[in-house]
């Protein structure tokens, strides 16, 4: 498969440790990449190069094999782009500045406009400066997804602002996208809504890519807190003396452990006893990376 978005040894130097540094992922046709990272760790100025706002001080980005920041101009007219914060125009009303986008993006009409209006219950026809930012975000999201001719996606923080129901029908929107082959690159703080969507995640750290990992990948590493109950005590008890690091209180029946890659052993050793129950609970996305992340440089 061709890779659409690349993005190769990128560096912007802003001083004091603050940028992005040698940067280095792609986006293959079709997939859908999630862009994960804490505050200020360098999301938005790789996003924002790659719509060629910002020249790189060395590396090399493209979109579909043009250069972002020398085709920026056609860089603009191929992606569905939708910013972190979306400079409006305070005066127009919602449904002219989709008009106004519409325009810029040399659209016959406003496309799939006013069926995205609907999935997203916007009321467009308010001033921009009376919205609550939900809304505005709305507008960014029909603004970036209303021409169906669209083959790519970069969005920068897709749902934020938006309330549950909303960041669902968001999601059930990227995988129809995806569905129809498009290319999808968005970055994001909430682990739902990339592992319900992605195929891959990139995460970056102090302006470093430190991991780009396959979901399923991630998903399997992630430990599950297992909660085993047994016929007897003198059962668990047994049990326990078998698993690395369980928890059990003498005299109870119940034994806890957290399980990773040995699932398959921890599971055939509990079945030599009897098991009367069994709850799992599967650490968050959010844990796993903390986990793994979260720490001091070099741990990846
Ligand atoms: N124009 C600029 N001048 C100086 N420093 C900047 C500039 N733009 C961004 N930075 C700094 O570069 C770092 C990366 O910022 P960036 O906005 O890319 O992070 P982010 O991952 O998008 O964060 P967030 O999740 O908070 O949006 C931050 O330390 C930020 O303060």
């Amino acid at each position: 498969m061709e890779n659409i978005i690349e993005i190769s040894h990128v560096t912007k130097d802003y001083g004091r440790g603050r940028g992005v540094f040698d940067v280095n992922f792609f986006v293959r046709e079709g997939e859908t990449l999630g862009f994960l990272g804490p505050n200020g760790a360098g999301k938005t100025t790789t996003i924002r190069q790659l719509m060629g706002f910002i020249r790189p001080d060395s590396g090399k980005l493209s979109v579909m094999g043009r250069d972002c920041f020398k085709e920026a101009d056609k860089i603009h007219a191929l992606v569905g782009y939708l910013p972190g914060e979306i400079a409006f125009i305070d005066s127009m009303s919602g449904m002219d500045f989709i008009r106004f986008v519409a325009d810029i993006k040399k659209m016959n009409g406003l496309g799939r406009a006013q069926e995205l209006i609907e999935m997203f219950e916007l009321h467009a026809s308010g001033k921009l400066k009376k919205m609550s930012k939900g809304m505005k975000q709305k507008i960014g999201i029909v603004c970036a997804f209303m021409n169906p001719d669209t083959q790519v996606y970069i969005l920068d923080e897709p749902s934020s602002g938006l309330d549950p129901v909303m960041q669902n029908r968001f999601i059930d929107l990227v995988l129809n996208e995806k569905k129809q082959g498009k290319t999808i690159l968005m970055s994001s703080h909430m682990f739902e809504e990339i592992e319900r969507t992605c195929d891959r995640a990139a995460i970056i750290r102090e302006g470093k890519i430190v991991a780009v990992e396959e979901m399923e990948k991630l998903q399997a590493g992630r430990q599950k807190m297992m909660e085993v109950t047994f016929a007897s005590s003198d059962m668990a008890k047994a049990f326990a003396g078998e698993i690395h690091g369980a928890q059990y209180t003498e005299g109870a029946r119940k034994v806890s452990a957290k399980v990773g890659k040995e699932l398959d052993t921890f599971v055939k050793k509990a079945g030599r006893y009897t098991v009367t129950d069994w709850n799992v609970q599967t650490q968050s996305l959010e844990e796993f990376f903390l986990h793994f992340y979260g720490g001091e440089e070099g741990k990846v």
